[in-house]
C-alpha cells in the first residue's frame, strides 16, 4: 500500500506532503522490520521506540512514523503525529483493508471470567456450525490452529495482523478478551464490535488504573464506542451484568441495544432455583425464547454467570437456545479454572486461576457448599502488580479456609518474602502457614490433607511457569500437585 493513502486514514491527524512510498507492513518493534515497512516509533513503559527508529532504518524501512523529531536525519519519509499508539491502532487497521468488519466481532471485558466466557461463546458457535476465532489470555485460535500470544488482548499491530489471518481464513466470527489495559492504551481503536460483553467489575490492576473509578471507565470504553463506529447494517449489542453496579453506567454510555443478564435483578436473560454440586450447577434459563432447564458440569454461582453471558451473547447472534445449551452442557471446564487433579487419593485438589480477591473469594464460597472435610489453600499474589489485593486475599484465604498457606505466584522483579510479608499485613493475629517455595507448599498441604478435606491452589491455573526476576522456571500446579499425591501415596 501507497503510504499517502495509507496515512489518509488518519486524516488530519498526520499532515503528510512529502514523498511517497511503497508500505510492505507495519511494525513497531525494529526486530521485525523487513524491506519497506511503515516503522511506527511508541514511547513505551520500558523503553522508547523512537531510539530504534535507526535501526529500523537500516533493516529496511521505507518511512517512519514517530512523535518527536529523531536524533539522526534519515532520507527516509518522518511523519509526527501526537500519539502514535492510537495511529498504530487506526493504520493496522486501514493496512488490513479494516478485516474486523468482514467477520463478526465479540469482546468480552470484565475483571473476572473473560476466558472462560470466551470459550464458552466458541463452543456455543461451533456447535452452530460456525468458523470461530479466539483472542485471549491462554492464546491466539483462528479456527483449530493456536498461536502462542504474550498479553490477554495484544497491542494493535499484532492484533490486526491475526484479525487479518483470520478474515483470510474465512473465520465467521472471532470472540476477544479486551483488557482495561487494552483499553486505555487504545489497542483495541480500530476494532469495529459487534457485541460487547461486560462480566464484572472488582478490584484489580489499580497499579495500571490507581483508582476503580479509574479501572470501571476503562472498560467502560468498550461499550462508549459501540454502536457509533463505522457505517452499520446489522445492530450492535451491549451484553451487560444487570448485577454489577457498573452495568448501569455502561447502559447510559453506549450507543448499541442493551441485553442484560443476571441472577438477583430482573434481566432479559435469567437464572433461577440454582442447584450446585461437587459435580455441576443446574438452573433453569429464562430467557425471551422461552424457559429451559440447564445442567452444567462446571460449578459455583460464578459458572451460571458465565453461562447467562454465554447465552445472551448466543441470542444476539441468533443462535437457537437449544444450540447454545447443549453445547454449555457439553463443556467439562476451561483449562486452569477449578480444574480437579485425580490420582487416586481420597480428598479434593482443585487448580484455579482465581488471582483476584473476588475470584478467590468466589472460588472458596463455591468449595465451601460441598465440602465435606476442612479446606486447605494455596494461595500467592503476582509481583509488579497491585500491591493492594495482597492482604485482601490473604484475609480472604483465613476466612474461608481452616488451613491458609501463602506461597510465591509469579514474584517477577519483587522479592517473594516481601509479596508474602504485604499479605501478612492483612491476616494480624490469624492463622496460617507461609512456606514461599510454591513446590514445597503443595507437598506440604497434600500432606497434611485427610480423608474428603478439600485443597484449593489458587492464582496460577493454566500457567506452566513461574517467573522469578528475569528467569522463567517450568511450574505447573497440576503436575506439582500430581507428583506430590503420588509421592505420599508410595
Ligand atoms: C505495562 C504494559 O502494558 N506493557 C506492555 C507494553 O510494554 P512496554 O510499554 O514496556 O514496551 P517497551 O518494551 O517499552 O517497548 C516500547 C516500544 O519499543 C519497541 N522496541 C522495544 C525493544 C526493541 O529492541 N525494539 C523495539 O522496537 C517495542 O516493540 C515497543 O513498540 O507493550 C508490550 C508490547 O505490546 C506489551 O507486551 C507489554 O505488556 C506487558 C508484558 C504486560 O505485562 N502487560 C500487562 C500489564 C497487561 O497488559 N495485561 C493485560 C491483561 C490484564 C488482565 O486482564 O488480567 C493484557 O492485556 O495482557
Ligand atoms: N464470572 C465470574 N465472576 C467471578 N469470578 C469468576 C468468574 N468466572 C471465573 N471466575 C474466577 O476467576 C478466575 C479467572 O477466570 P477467567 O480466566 O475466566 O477470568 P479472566 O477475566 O479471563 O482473567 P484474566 O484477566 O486474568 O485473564 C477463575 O479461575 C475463577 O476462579
Ligand atoms: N492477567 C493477570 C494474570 C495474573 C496471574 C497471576 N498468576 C500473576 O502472575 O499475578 C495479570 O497479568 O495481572
Amino acid at each position: 500500500m501507497q503510504l499517502k493513502k495509507l496515512l489518509k486514514s488518519l486524516g488530519p491527524y498526520a499532515l503528510y506532503n512529502g514523498k511517497d512510498a511503497e508500505i510492505t507492513s507495519i511494525e513497531n518493534d525494529n526486530r521485525k522490520v523487513v524491506q519497506g515497512s511503515l516503522f511506527i516509533c511508541i514511547k513505551g513503559f520500558t523503553v522508547d521506540g523512537h531510539d530504534f527508529a535507526q535501526k529500523a532504518f537500516e533493516a529496511g524501512a521505507a518511512a517512519i512514523l514517530a512523535e518527536r523529531e529523531l536524533a539522526a536525519e534519515l532520507p527516509i519519509p518522518v511523519i509526527i503525529v501526537k500519539d502514535t499508539k492510537k495511529a498504530s491502532s487506526i493504520l493496522a487497521d486501514a493496512f488490513y483493508d479494516h478485516p474486523t468488519q468482514k467477520f463478526n466481532l465479540i469482546g468480552i471485558t470484565g475483571t473476572n471470567g473473560k476466558t472462560t466466557t470466551s470459550h464458552l461463546i466458541e463452543t456455543i458457535l461451533q456447535k452452530a456450525n460456525k468458523k470461530t476465532g479466539i483472542i485471549g489470555t491462554m492464546y491466539t485460535k483462528i479456527d483449530n490452529e493456536i498461536q502462542e500470544t504474550k498479553n490477554t488482548t495484544p497491542e494493535a499491530v499484532t492484533l490486526q495482523k491475526i484479525f487479518h489471518q483470520m478474515a483470510e481464513k474465512k473465520v465467521e466470527t472471532a470472540v476477544m478478551e479486551v483488557s482495561s489495559h487494552a483499553l486505555s492504551e487504545g489497542r483495541v481503536f480500530g476494532c469495529d464490535y459487534d457485541i460487547a460483553v461486560f462480566t464484572n467489575l472488582t478490584q484489580d490492576h489499580l497499579d495500571f488504573h490507581g483508582t476503580m473509578d479509574e479501572y470501571r471507565r476503562a472498560k467502560g470504553l468498550l461499550f462508549t464506542r459501540l454502536g457509533n463506529v463505522y457505517s452499520q447494517e446489522a445492530p450492535k449489542f451491549a451484553v451487560l451484568n444487570k448485577d454489577d453496579a457498573a452495568s448501569e453506567e455502561y447502559e447510559k454510555l453506549t450507543a448499541a441495544i442493551v441485553v442484560t443478564y443476571g441472577i438477583d435483578k430482573e434481566a432479559d436473560i435469567m437464572a433461577k432455583d440454582i442447584h450446585i454440586t461437587s459435580a455441576g450447577t443446574e438452573f433453569q434459563l429464562i430467557t425471551p425464547a422461552g424457559r429451559f432447564p440447564v445442567a452444567l458440569k462446571m460449578v459455583g454461582k460464578f459458572s451460571v454467570y458465565n453461562a447467562l453471558a454465554s447465552i445472551a451473547a448466543a441470542f444476539v447472534s441468533g443462535i437457537p437456545m437449544e444450540t447454545a445449551i447443549t453445547a454449555l452442557e457439553s463443556v467439562k471446564g476451561v483449562s486452569g479454572r477449578f480444574e480437579t487433579v485425580d490420582a487416586g487419593q481420597d480428598f479434593s485438589v482443585i487448580v484455579d486461576y482465581s488471582h483476584t480477591p473476588d475470584s478467590l473469594e468466589n472460588a472458596l464460597v463455591t468449595i465451601k457448599e460441598f465440602a465435606e472435610g476442612d479446606i486447605h489453600v494455596i494461595v500467592g499474589c503476582g509481583g509488579d502488580r497491585d500491591k493492594t489485593k495482597r492482604p485482601l486475599m490473604a484475609d480472604i484465604a483465613c476466612k474461608y479456609a481452616k488451613h491458609a498457606i501463602f506461597t510465591s505466584d509469579n514474584p517477577r522483579s519483587e522479592d517473594p518474602l516481601q509479596i508474602l510479608k504485604d499479605m501478612e499485613a492483612g491476616v494480624v493475629g490469624k492463622e496460617y502457614k507461609v512456606i514461599a517455595d510454591r513446590k514445597e507448599a503443595i507437598e506440604y498441604a497434600v500432606k497434611n490433607a485427610n480423608a474428603n478435606d478439600v485443597i484449593l491452589i489458587a492464582g496460577k491455573g493454566h500457567e506452566t511457569y513461574q517467573q522469578v526476576g528475569a528467569q522463567t522456571f517450568d511450574f505447573d500446579d497440576r503436575l506439582v500437585a500430581r507428583e506430590a499425591i503420588l509421592g505420599v501415596k508410595k
